[in-house]
Formats: C-alpha cells, structure tokens, sequence
C-alpha cells in the first residue's frame, strides 16, 4: 500500500530537483507494509490476510477488531473457518520429517537464513521501520512508546545475532572417536520438519519473531498462529522477511480463532507444537499433541528483597517497571513482592506509590487490559482484601476519562498487602497466587526469622519463569538461589523480573515441556533435536575375527 517515490514527470523535467519530503523518504523504508499505524483507525481500517503455500490470501469470513482505545472497529482479519483449512493441512503435511534443512541436505538454506537476518536488521535499523513497528505494536497492545520501542529493538538485535555464519553455527554438532577403524559418532540437531508456533498478545513483535526465525533456522517449516488482536504485526515481520529474501512459502499464516488452528493442529500433526499463552489452553494442547508441546504459559513471578537495604530510590523505580510496565501485561511481570521489613521501614512502598501515581493513560504508562476486565480485577482484588491483616497500599479503582470499551480492563496500578502466614493458609494460597495478567500485585513483609516461609511460598507456586532477588550479601542470594527453580533469575541489588533481552535465555524451568526463547540454546533446545549418526564404514574384521555371541 505504502508506495515508493513519485517519478517525477516530463512536466517538471525542467523544474529544480525536487526533495523528497520526509514522509515521502519514510515511505520508502516501508514499501513493503500494508499498513500505516499513524493513521490506522475506525476512520482508516486496516486488513489482514493469511499466508498459505506461498500465496496471501482472505478467508469467507472476516471479524472487525475493534481499538482498545476506543472501542471503534479498525482491524478487520480473517475470522479463518475450519472447513478452510486444507490448504494449510496439507502445506504442514507436505513437509519431510527431515524438514527443509539439515546438515546434510540443502545446507545452502543455513547461509540464506543468514543473509536474510543480516537484511531484517539492517531494514529496522533505518528509524522509519523502528517506528513503524513501535507504533503497530502500540496500537493492537497498547504500551507506552518506550516500551513498544525496545520490544522492537530487542527484535532487531536477534537478528544481528543470528547474520553471516551464525546460523550455520546453531546447527553445530560434535563427533566421537569410535571403536575401531572407520568408525565415528556424531551428535548432529535435526530438525522436526513441520511444526506450529501459537504466540500471545503482549508481545505482538518480539515473542513470534524470535520463535519463528528459531523455526526457521533450524529447517523446519512453521505454521504460525499470533493472537488475532494483534496478528497484524507479525503479518507484516513475514512481509518484510520475504522482501529481505525469506522464500514466502517457507512459513504459513493463520489468522482467525483458537480453535481453528486447533483443528489444523489435529490434522495435519505437525512434529512439535511451541505454545506462549495461558496455563489453560497449553495443558489442552499438551493433552491434544500427546505431549509433542514445548511451552511457555503462566509466569507468577515474584521477588524477594533482602535484609540489606541500599538505592532505595532505584529499587522502587525497578518495582515499578517490573509490576506495571505494560500494564502488568508480560508474563515476566512481578506478581508478588516479598518486602525484608528493612525495606518496607525505609519508605520502599510510599515510593512504590508515588511511582504508581505518575502512570497514566495519555502516554500509555497505563492502558488497556486485554485478557482480565475491570470488573474481574477489582473482584479479585476485594477478594484479597477480605484475608485478615489484608489491605490496600494503592489502586484498586477503575481508571476514569476514557473510552475503552468494557470488554477489556481499565483500572489503576493496584498492590495488596497480605500477611505472610495468612498468605500460607491453604485457604488463601491459591488466591494470593493467581496470576492477575493485569497492573496488579501482592505485597507481603518478611522478618529476621522468616525466610523459610518466604521459600515455602516459593516451593508451593506451580511455575517457575522469572525471579529477582534483590540483595547484594551473597550468601543470602545463594542460600535463595539455591532452594528456588525460576527459569530465568536475576540476582543482584539491580534484579528485575521483566525486560530479558534477547541475550537472556527466557523461559520456565523445572518442567520437561518448558521452553526457551532468544539465545542460541534456546533455538536448539525447542526447534531441534538430537540425531546421533554412527558412520562405520570398515574395513571390516577378517572372518576369524568374527565371534557369535
Ligand atoms: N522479554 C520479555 C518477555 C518476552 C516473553 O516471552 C520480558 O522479559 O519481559
């Protein structure tokens, strides 16, 4: 839609050079889009399509999105129905188990995978297509400028990461000396050939983009399925990948309903399924695939601070960013803060409050919920509320002056206080322990004696992604790192829960199906497996040399 320069015309041949105003030079940069965020809008509606074999193309049905600033429709997307979904049954099934690369077959694809990486980045380097893809992103999840900014640049550096050789060089193996002469082990990553990747809202850019290049990479063939609110951007990554040379066919879209891509996954039974979503729907999938599921689900992400109280300023900011950033919208978000009472005697929860107070929804610090409304949040909220010793340090009322619609959530950065014994009590656990996918945490006070508490809390959470604890004493930070399992912790008076980078492994652990996201053992892990290749190729022993056994 985005067109390139204007030729100029015979007419003008003999006027002065003209000078490319800068939306037409922003333009350019984006020739490959087919939306433009600044004006996306009820007034300016966008659509989507899908991608299957190679080809864009709709559906029977579409759904309009509706903004969730305002409630007007201005997406429309392929409401993609199950009896249209053979194209992409069998574009799943006709991929080899032995996918579209490995080492020993087109290896060529390894350096290509390179080359388009080197040219994604160097298109999002160009500040046009940063602030295209910022700007998208805030539209469909809305966050702050600053937030949408770095999940594109964290994009932007996995794709340096992975240019030139680096691609070849995830599908490194190894090889042993064998038994006798002519004889090799060799331990090679072999891809699953066809595979799905089914990525949530929150993260519209960063969580597809880093899952399908890993996909990609190591040779297998995605069917790809982002939340339909905000598929529209990874539509337009697999647009720009294919102007930077990624053959379009290598990957399918599908726009449209869960359970839509559910039946496609029933059918066509791709080798492994990569999910990032709720706890719900991945233990459904884990159940439907018979266990072939790599995931990424609930994430109640706590803190722990130490006796040793020091930047209080900073560790209040950090709190801040790490519970409301997104609008609690991460899966890294802080869930639970475990307070030593040293830092709650230096002031560490008025400052919380005061950093809380500065959000709001004109620069998109707060905004839209999109999984949780607001009547359930205040619901859960007044729930805590009722546990004895409960109460409300700040929050807990809708947010005012605005128009988003009601199917989302609206209210303000909330904390509740609950004791920690009362927390204990098996009546409240489950409670003080849901994951509230909004701007919204549990605080609790430990003393002197009561770290074994804090860790018994720690024990009795079901999933393990993200953990601060911030302490500078180091036996303090072994002694907790060495009783937890969080999959990706962070240690240190500078801990934080949210903002991994694409050089952090993220991910749950102490789980068998957890994945990984972002660095090299995170692509090897979901998206290959091991082969082990014995060549023995003689000589042979002489025959007196052969004994049945
Ligand atoms: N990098 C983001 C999470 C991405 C989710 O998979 C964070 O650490 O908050």
């Amino acid at each position: 839609m985005l067109s390139g320069l204007t030729p100029r015309g015979p007419a003008l041949a003999s006027a002065a050079p003209a000078i490319p105003s800068l939306l037409q030079l922003a333009r350019q940069f984006t020739e490959w889009a087919t939306v433009d965020p600044k004006k996306l809008s009820g007034a300016a509606p966008a659509s989507c399509q899908n991608l299957v074999a190679g080809r864009w193309s709709s559906s029977r049905k579409s759904r309009q999105l509706p903004d969730p600033l305002n409630g007007e429709p201005f997406i429309s997307v392929p409401h993609t129905q199950v009896d249209e979904i053979a194209p992409f049954v069998e574009s799943l099934r006709a991929v080899p188990k032995s996918g579209l690369h490995n080492p020993l077959k087109n290896p060529q694809r390894y350096l290509l995978y390179g080359d388009v990486s080197f040219r994604v980045a160097a298109e999002m380097r160009k500040p046009a297509v940063e602030d295209f893809f910022a700007r998208l992103i805030q539209r469909v999840a809305p966050k702050s400028y600053d937030q949408a900014l770095g999940e594109t640049r964290v994009t932007r550096k996995f794709f340096e990461n992975f240019t030139g050789d680096q691609v070849r060089f995830l599908a490194r193996g190894f090889t042993n000396p064998g038994d006798h002469a002519g004889q090799t082990s060799s331990g090679t990553r072999w891809p699953y050939g066809p595979v799905a990747l089914i990525t949530p809202f929150n993260f519209p850019l960063e969580i597809p983009a880093l899952q399908l290049m890993g996909a990609l990479y190591m040779g297998n063939k995605p069917l790809l399925h982002v939340d339909q609110r905000v598929s529209i951007v990874a539509e337009q990554l697999l647009r720009l990948l294919a102007h930077c040379g990624m053959p379009a066919s290598d990957v399918d879209l599908l726009h449209g309903p869960g359970a839509t891509v559910g039946e496609v996954i029933k059918q066509a039974e791709p080798r492994s399924t990569l999910f990032t979503g709720s706890q719900r729907v991945a233990e459904r999938l884990a159940v439907e695939t018979h266990g072939k599921v790599f995931l990424e689900d609930a994430g109640f992400d706590w803190k722990i601070m130490g006796p040793d109280v020091r930047n209080v300023d900073y560790v209040a900011w950090q709190c801040d960013q790490d519970a409301y950033a997104c609008s609690g919208q991460k899966c890294s978000a802080q869930s639970i803060l475990f307070a030593h009472s040293n830092w709650v005697k230096a002031g560490l929860l008025n400052k919380m409050a005061a950093a809380a107070a500065k959000r709001q929804l004109a620069d998109l610090t707060i905004g839209p919920v999109l999984t949780w409304t607001t009547d359930a949040i205040l619901a859960h909220t007044n729930r805590l509320l009722q546990i004895p010793g409960a109460k409300l340090l700040f929050g807990g009322q809708p947010l005012s002056g605005h128009s988003i619609p009601s199917i989302y959530g609206a209210v303000q950065p909330t904390a509740v206080f609950v004791p920690l014994k009362e927390a204990l009590k098996p009546q409240h656990f489950g409670a003080v322990t849901t994951e509230v996918f909004g701007p919204f945490q549990v605080v609790t006070e430990w003393g002197d004696d009561e770290l074994p508490l804090v860790l018994e809390a720690c024990e009795r959470m079901t999933h393990h992604l993200t953990a601060a604890i911030v302490s500078n004493d180091i036996n303090f930070v072994q002694h907790v790192l060495a009783n937890t399992v969080n999959g990706t912790t962070y240690a240190g008076i500078r801990a934080r829960t949210t903002g991994a980078p694409q050089n952090h492994w993220f991910g749950p652990a102490g789980d068998p199906r957890g994945a990984g996201i972002g660095t090299p053992e995170a692509i090897r892990l979901v998206w290959s497996c091991h082969r082990e290749i014995i060549t023995d190729f003689g000589p042979v022993p002489p025959a007196s040399g052969i004994k049945q056994s």
